[in-house]
């Protein structure tokens, strides 16, 4: 609930203030963990809430250390329970020491008996050297175990999740948190549960010894520590709340730092000097995240030092109570030694037993993000029995009707859109910025589905089939392509994974795309690598890199083709050269593509012209430049700029 307070508290605020990347406020709200009702009963109804939430949360992180290492995880339970008796077992030894030695010293016992004592004690004092360096190799490599399957996890999750959750920042923020603290968390989790289980166990075999003495004794020692733990499991919350609340400021740091950090970035903040801005304002956002996690930490262990001084006070009334006892005749100096041992031992238990809760509420309210992100459900999923997509697809695709608004938007991107393409037809959407282009492309590649109407390939609303399957049967292009650090062949051939060793094939897609010429002019032609991240990559030029694109797209044979502005960064003879050879490449695929370049535009054999989402006019070049409107208009003008540099 106080999540929701906090995350309504911080849209109402980005109303007032910009909350972009470079200028959203600064500041973090308090995470208020008092909200609500203060009485006893409210308190001991969260801490209810809290403790069973906590307990709810251990099955999934057994399930969780199990998926990543049955046996690893056998073993440390195993150790667990063995070290949990060595505190008890250690402190009769002691006794047994003493009494043994006070006897051979009255002469009712032998050096013998002392020596037994004395190799007993070595046998646990091994093991239990032995059991802690096992608990340290099975924790690390349970941990590392434990990372790769969590992280494994969580890209396979974020593969299959639907394009708009990427591009929302509450569910932004959930992935990265789940990314960079789940990891650790689940181990951190089984640590305590297991540290609760050790302690449970020493606590037991103890606490007999001690209520044997005096159960009044045995109380103090019980409730001590109560108060300590109290104020760990509020600060262990505020913690957590604090990591989350500042998400968004992490995210604006890590956006500043590559913004100077990344090769792509660098020309364009060295030109317009805005390093030592960028740099100023992440070191601003730096001291406020910091200030606030000192203040936390401070308080967090000033309190629990004080109240944990209540507990030593209460540890030192026991032993001289038992001191005095002995004195008095009541107790044997070996009875002395084991009471003394076993008061000290349930206080620290009672102590363990908190502090181990505490952390695995602390680490469950992380985990809790880590599940919410497993468990959000993909929202453009295959239908339960997905129509099987023909052998054969021709090509035939209908809007119908179409309507689509962006999730949180005001304005539609697209308002009941309606157009047919013909099976192999090649169609050129134009429109101005803004009018829907990109958008349409999206909705055919089933990234998005509409919120109204329908698309019909070959007569089957897409949503009817797999669209993993749809997908296969579209090659595509978009304006921000990815440029893959990977080699030059590897770069064309993620277009078809089915033949990325396909050479030949490869080499034809880049010829198509006319990227051939510059390749083969790389060191090592095809497996020459690209981008300068990793070493011996060469930089290519913007219009290479797009050359690249075009030839992933072209290396996938898909009977549909969809070119979001495939020729933005060619010079104008790589344009020319496309265009004019793409009916070729594109021969026997209904091919769509967007383009702000009318003299391209013209070579389609039909024109679809969007404004504010709406099909304003449709037809071929001819069709539409005799209707005299909108289209018309458009290419007259651009091409008068193209005649009225011609000299005369
Ligand atoms: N991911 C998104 N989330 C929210 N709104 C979006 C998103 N992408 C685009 N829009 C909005 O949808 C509208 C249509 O965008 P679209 O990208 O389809 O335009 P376009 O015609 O391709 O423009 P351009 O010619 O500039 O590429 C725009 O108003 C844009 O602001």
């Amino acid at each position: 609930m106080e999540f929701v307070l906090a995350r309504r508290g911080r849209r109402r605020r980005a109303t007032t203030v910009p909350d972009s990347g470079l200028t959203g406020p600064v500041d973090i709200p308090e995470p208020k963990q008092e909200d609500g009702p203060k009485d006893l009963r409210s308190r001991l109804k969260r801490a209810k809430t809290s403790v069973a939430g906590t307990v709810r949360g251990l099955p999934k992180v057994a399930k969780l250390t199990w998926q990543a290492s049955p046996v690893l995880t056998v073993l440390l339970v195993l150790i667990t329970v063995l070290s949990g008796l060595l505190p008890t077992v250690t402190a009769y030894i002691a006794k047994l020491l003493l009494d043994s030695v006070v006897a051979a010293i009255q002469h009712t016992g032998t050096t013998g008996d002392i020596a037994k004592v004395a190799l007993f004690q070595f046998g646990v004092l091994a093991a239990s050297a032995i059991s802690s360096a096992l608990t340290s190799i099975a924790q690390s490599l349970l941990q590392e175990r434990m990372t790769l399957t969590i992280r494994h996890q969580v890209m396979a999750h974020a593969s299959d999740l639907h394009l708009a959750y990427f591009e929302g920042s509450t569910s932004y923020d959930m992935m990265r948190q789940a990314a960079q603290e789940a990891p650790t968390r689940p181990l951190s989790m089984m640590n305590s549960a297991l540290g609760l289980l050790r302690t449970l166990i020493t606590f037991t075999s103890m606490v007999a010894l001690l209520v044997s003495i005096s159960p009044l004794l045995a109380l103090v020692a019980l409730v001590a520590p109560i108060p300590a733990f109290i104020s760990q499991s509020r600060y262990g919350s505020r913690a957590f709340w604090l990591t989350f609340m500042m998400s968004p400021i992490k995210r604006r740091m890590d956006y500043l730092s590559s913004l100077v950090t990344t090769d792509t970035y660098a020309k364009e903040t060295k030109l317009f000097g805005l390093g030592p801005y960028f740099v100023d304002r992440f070191r601003r956002l730096g001291t406020v995240s910091y200030e606030r996690q000192r203040k936390l930490t401070i308080n967090r262990n000033i309190s629990s030092t004080s109240w944990g001084l209540l507990s030593t006070l209460s540890g030192s009334a026991i032993t001289l109570y038992i001191a005095l006892e002995a004195v008095g005749g009541r107790l044997t100096l070996g009875d002395l030694a084991l009471y003394t041992a076993a008061a000290a031992s349930v206080q620290t238990s009672v102590s363990g037993l908190f502090t181990a809760f505490s952390g695995m509420y602390e680490n469950n309210l992380y985990l809790d993000t880590l599940y919410r992100f497993l468990d959000t459900k993909p929202e453009i999923t295959a239908p339960a029995s997905p129509r099987p997509m023909p052998s054969t697809v021709e090509g035939h695709i209908e809007f119908e009707s179409v309507t689509f608004s962006y999730p949180g938007a005001e304005e539609p991107a697209l308002d009941d859109v309606s157009f047919e393409i013909r099976p192999g037809e090649t169609v050129a959407v134009v429109g101005r910025n803004g009018a829907g282009k990109s958008t349409l492309f999206k909705l055919l590649c089933r990234l998005y589905d509409p919120t109204g109407g329908r698309i019909l390939l070959d007569g089957v609303d897409i949503r009817e089939y797999d669209p993993v399957e749809l997908r296969t049967r579209i090659s595509a292009m978009f304006q921000d392509y990815v440029t893959y650090q990977g080699t030059a062949a590897e770069n064309i051939g993620l277009g078809d994974l089915t033949r990325l060793e396909d050479r030949p094939h490869i080499e034809d897609s880049a010829r198509r795309a006319g990227a051939d010429e510059r390749i083969e002019r790389l060191p090592q032609a095809y497996d020459t690598p690209l981008g300068r991240w990793f070493d011996q990559g060469v930089s290519l030029s913007g219009g290479e890199w797009q050359k690249i694109a075009l030839a992933r797209a072209f290396q996938r044979e898909a009977p549909i083709l969809v070119l979001d502005e495939p020729t933005s960064a060619l010079d104008a003879r790589a344009e020319h050269d496309l265009f004019s050879r793409l009916r070729e490449l594109s021969e026997g695929r209904t091919t769509l593509y967007i383009s702000h370049r009318f003299s391209t535009v013209r070579q389609a054999e039909r024109i679809l012209l969007l404004e504010h989402g709406r099909v304003a006019e449709y037809g071929t070049h001819e069709e539409l430049m005799a209707a005299k409107a909108g289209y018309a208009e458009l290419f007259t003008l651009q091409a008068q700029a193209y005649l009225d540099e011609v000299p005369s």
